[in-house]
């Protein structure tokens, strides 16, 4: 029997940023037909546009909302802004109810098993509150959606992969959300995605500490001693592989050299610093511990090059080509 390929549901992003021009360019690269089938959620008017920009040609037919898909997939018309609603770099309050309704939309669509897995775009994440969805991000909100207690945000590189104990919150906040519990929770979860989704059959995983150097032995701060090592302790009982706290200075140049499958941050920076300068154009951003796949490309909406034709798109074809890998398993 053919295989059927993955129905990605693609949520368009905020339509003033580089979205739609790394997804248009995205879809038209090698290859990418044969791996999935896309159901772009969206904006007729943005996604020509950026065809045009990047110099693609413009093939996914339109749909309107709640109609048959075809076979070929199909861009899903969510909005019909006015062009001055989406000019590039200037984000406009319309564009931000768009760029919600856009993911609404999408997540609809794998939580119905219209499509297998889900690819966001990136939005501008105050035209998520601005939306009236009280979210810091795409993680959290899907979490919401999908009645998910913890969830992990995952940057993964060709070499280093990063998960963080804390997401989108403020440096102050930090030391108070870490509990031993969390910390074991993050590492159960991360454990069994670098099985199921990475296909790592014993995953090993290190640790950073929070505090310079690990805390010095208590010398400044105690988070490592309090919190951080009874939390491996226990997601050791669980059968996790995962060392540390080690300082996160020093981890980091040995991850990038493949010494582990993953490291666990303690918060956004610490990790997403060094595996973003490693590996800039090529990482992708994956949600733990949801029922369904969940990618997105490592960027934000970069307004500053926004309708100058310019966007890379290698972290965008890496984020649909991983959804369409890992939400294989659950197409028909
Ligand atoms: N997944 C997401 O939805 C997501 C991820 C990150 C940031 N954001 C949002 O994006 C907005 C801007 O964030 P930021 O400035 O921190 O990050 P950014 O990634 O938008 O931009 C940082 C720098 O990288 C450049 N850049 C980004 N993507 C590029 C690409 N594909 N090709 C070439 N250059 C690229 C930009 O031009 C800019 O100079 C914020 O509102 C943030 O919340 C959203
Ligand atoms: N923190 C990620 C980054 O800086 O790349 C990104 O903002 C993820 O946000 P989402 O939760 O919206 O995927």
């Amino acid at each position: 029997m053919a295989k059927t390929r993955t129905t990605v549901a693609i949520s368009m992003g905020d339509p003033s940023g580089i979205g739609a021009e790394v997804l248009a360019a995205a879809l038209a690269a090698r290859g990418m037909k044969r791996a999935l089938r896309p159901v772009v959620f969206g904006d007729d008017g943005v996604f020509a546009r950026a065809c045009k920009l990047m110099g693609v040609a413009d093939t996914l037919p339109r749909v309107e909302l709640g109609e048959a898909i075809p076979a070929a997939g199909g861009l899903v018309r969510v909005s019909r802004l006015a062009a001055a609603d989406r000019k590039p770099g200037k984000p406009s309050h319309a564009g931000a109810l768009a760029q919600a309704a856009y993911l609404e939309a999408a997540i609809i669509a794998v939580q119905t098993g219209a499509a297998d897995a889900l690819c966001t775009a990136p939005i501008r994440k105050a035209a998520l509150h601005a939306a009236g969805l009280d979210f810091p991000g795409h993680t959290e909100l899907l979490a919401a959606r999908f009645g998910v207690p913890r969830v992990v945000m995952m940057l993964a590189g060709p070499v280093l992969r990063v998960v963080v104990a804390t997401t989108h919150v403020a440096l102050a906040d930090v030391p108070a959300r870490l509990t031993p519990e969390g910390i074991a929770e993050n590492l159960v979860i991360t454990h069994r995605a670098l099985r199921e989704q990475f296909g790592i059959k014993r995953p090993k995983i290190a640790v950073c500490g929070l505090n310079p150097h690990a805390g010095e032995g208590g010398l400044f701060g105690d988070e490592e001693a309090r919190i951080i090592a009874p939390g491996i302790a226990l997601a050791a009982k669980a059968g996790v592989k995962a060392e540390g706290p080690y300082p996160a200075d020093g981890l980091f140049p040995r991850a990038a050299r493949g010494g582990w499958d993953a490291v666990l941050a303690m918060y956004h920076d610490q990790g997403l610093i060094p595996l973003k300068t490693v590996h800039r154009e090529t990482a992708v951003n994956v949600t733990l511990g949801l029922p369904i796949v969940r990618t997105s490309p490592d960027h934000g909406v970069a307004f500053d090059i926004a309708g100058k034709g310019v966007a890379d798109r290698t972290s965008m074809i890496e984020a649909l080509r991983l959804a369409a890998r890992a939400g294989s398993s659950t197409a028909p």
